[in-house]
């Protein structure tokens, strides 16, 4: 099974709505999103709390769905497809790195990390998967359980384990959150490098400077896109969600 995929763009979204409950309790997560992320780019999606934005990673993910609209993955319309379907797609094209690690506590850290190449009936690239965990700092962690490693190491190894069989895609929810600043950048430098090797990274971050190794950021308000911003700094970034900030702040009050 190839681990890249010559799709332009590996995941499109189109008019995506996503409504969680009904009648008086109903809330609109997604309003109408369009979107493609192509491939070898790497996206931030930012805005504030309760805009849509894990919504929007897990609609692309398929890992929820759509109440309308017509999300692709890797060339496949999710809509329609069962569990079993959307799982193997994700298995052989999809990393996910977020901020709940789901780590097998009975596997050390090599182990996690080449789980799923083998599940998926690969075998793991030892160079490349020795490279990686050294790149997150962990190399004199290899035997270690998840259980002897702390909150900043179990996500070190989650980022590990989601590079390690090179996906088409990775979505990332804050992956630098629990991380120190030089770890944060060593992981965010080693996730530029996956993208100039062709990789597709979609990744939710309230911070602007992870967001400024990103190509491209998009600005979420009230589940719908209001901004993006490309080859974005890490003023401009803050500054845009500042204001982004305000603004929904104000809007509350006038509600
Ligand atoms: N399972 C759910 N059931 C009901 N409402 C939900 C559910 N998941 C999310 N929501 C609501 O949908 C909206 C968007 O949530 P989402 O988690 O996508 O926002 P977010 O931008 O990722 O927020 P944060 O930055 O706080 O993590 C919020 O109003 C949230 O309360």
């Amino acid at each position: 099974m190839p681990t890249m995929t010559s799709v332009e763009s590996p995941v499109q979204l189109d008019a995506v709505h996503k409504t969680y409950g009904s009648g008086d309790s109903a809330v609109e997560a997604l309003a109408g999103v369009s979107v493609s992320f192509p491939a070898g780019t790497f996206t931030a999606v930012m805005g504030p709390s309760g805009s849509g934005k894990s919504t929007l990673l897990h609609c692309a993910a398929g890992l929820d769905k759509p109440t309308s609209g017509r999300v692709t993955l890797v060339g496949t319309d999710l809509k329609g497809k069962s569990e079993t379907k959307l799982t193997l797609l994700r298995r052989d094209h999809v990393a996910f790195i977020f901020q709940s690690f789901n780590l097998m506590p009975a596997l050390n850290v090599e182990q996690n990390v080449t789980l799923p190449t083998l599940l998926a009936g690969r075998e793991p690239d030892q160079a490349w998967v020795d490279q990686v965990i050294a790149r997150v700092g962990l190399s004199q962690r290899v035997k270690h359980r998840p259980g002897e490693l702390s909150g900043g190491q179990q996500q070190r190894v989650a980022i590990a384990r989601a590079l390690a069989a090179r996906p088409a895609v990775v979505f990332a929810d804050e992956p630098t959150g629990a991380l120190d600043t030089n770890t944060a950048l060593e992981v965010l430098t080693l996730m530029r490098e996956l993208v100039s090797a062709g990789q597709t990274i979609v990744m939710v971050t309230h911070d602007p400077v992870a967001a400024s190794y990103a190509d491209n950021v998009l600005f979420l308000v009230d589940g719908r896109i209001v901004t993006q911003m490309a080859a974005p700094g890490v003023e401009a970034v803050a500054a845009t969600l500042a204001q982004l900030g305000a603004q929904a702040k104000q809007a509350r009050g006038q509600r």
